[in-house]
């Protein structure tokens, strides 16, 4: 059955990648972007409906509810955009926590709110309403685990996984809420080969895991009606290391 998703964070990497594999798919694709890359304009091309929203400008996250509103067949809701701010970005610690949390909590949580009625109602349109729709909130693998270099980033990602709880349990029956958390799936073209190495080392299973193996778990969790409230890590099995 095509569903109606919204992805937000879009315009690179991972979200480009899903946007368009779900399109690929043939589901409908509602995304936001913060810059306006050529691949946006890719996805426009695509048949995907992108929205301009930078989290952190004022009133930006009211303007995207009310705008995606409009799409009446929501039943995914996958928030994906995120700001991997280092303890030593160049800003006061206060704004870094703020922006962590502005990005990684707040706005899911602002827009599970205002969209949830609508992931409610369309859970009928799906032949077992019961777990039809969707909520998945991707963090990481150190929300459980905690960072050396990215404290706030971390603190953010776990509030995050604790919105799937809280969630999972408001929406149910008919919404399943769900965390992705993955560990080393794409490397940053900064990334020199000592950090890669590095990284990579942390694994049980070393490797650069890629986009496919989160549009994998993507895919499972939409054709499940029974998973909710749970974290699904994607991690090269880091905890055993
Ligand atoms: N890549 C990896 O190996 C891992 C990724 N993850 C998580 O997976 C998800 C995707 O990762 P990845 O593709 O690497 O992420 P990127 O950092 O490459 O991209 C994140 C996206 O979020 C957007 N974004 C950042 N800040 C804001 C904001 N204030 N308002 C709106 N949009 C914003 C970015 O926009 P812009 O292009 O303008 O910056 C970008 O499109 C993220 O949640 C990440 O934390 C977790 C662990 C590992
Ligand atoms: N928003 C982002 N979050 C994260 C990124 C990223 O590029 N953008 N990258 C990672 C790393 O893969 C890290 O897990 C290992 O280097 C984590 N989160």
């Amino acid at each position: 059955m095509s569903r109606t998703v919204l992805i937000t964070g879009i315009g690179k990497r991972i979200g480009f990648s899903l946007a368009k594999y779900l399109l690929a798919k043939g589901h409908k694709v509602i995304g936001t972007y913060r810059t306006h890359y050529s691949s946006v304009e890719q996805l426009a091309k695509l048949g995907a409906t992108v929205i301009p929203c930078d989290f952190c400008q004022e009133g930006a996250i009211d303007a995207l509810i009310e705008q995606v509103s409009q799409h009446t067949q929501l039943d995914t809701i996958i928030h994906n955009a995120s700001d991997w701010l280092p303890d030593n970005a160049d800003m006061p610690p206060q704004q870094i926590m703020q922006r962590m949390m502005q990005v990684h909590v707040n706005a899911p949580y602002q827009i599970n709110l205002g969209l949830s009625e609508l992931l409610q109602a369309n859970a009928k349109l799906h032949d077992d309403c019961i777990g039809a729709s969707n909520i998945i909130h991707i963090t990481d693998y150190v929300a459980e685990k905690g960072s050396k270099k990215h404290i706030a980033y971390a603190a953010s990602k776990a509030a995050l996984h604790n919105l799937t709880l809280s969630f999972a349990t408001s929406l149910a029956p008919a919404v399943k809420v769900n965390s992705i958390a993955p560990a080393m799936i794409l490397f940053n073209e900064s990334d020199d080969d000592a950090y890669k190495s590095k990284t990579l080392a942390k694994a049980i299973l070393p490797k650069e895991a890629g986009n496919s193996e989160i549009h994998s778990l993507v895919e499972y969790l939409l054709s499940s009606h029974y998973v909710t409230g749970r974290s699904f890590a994607v991690d090269g099995g880091r905890h055993l290391k």
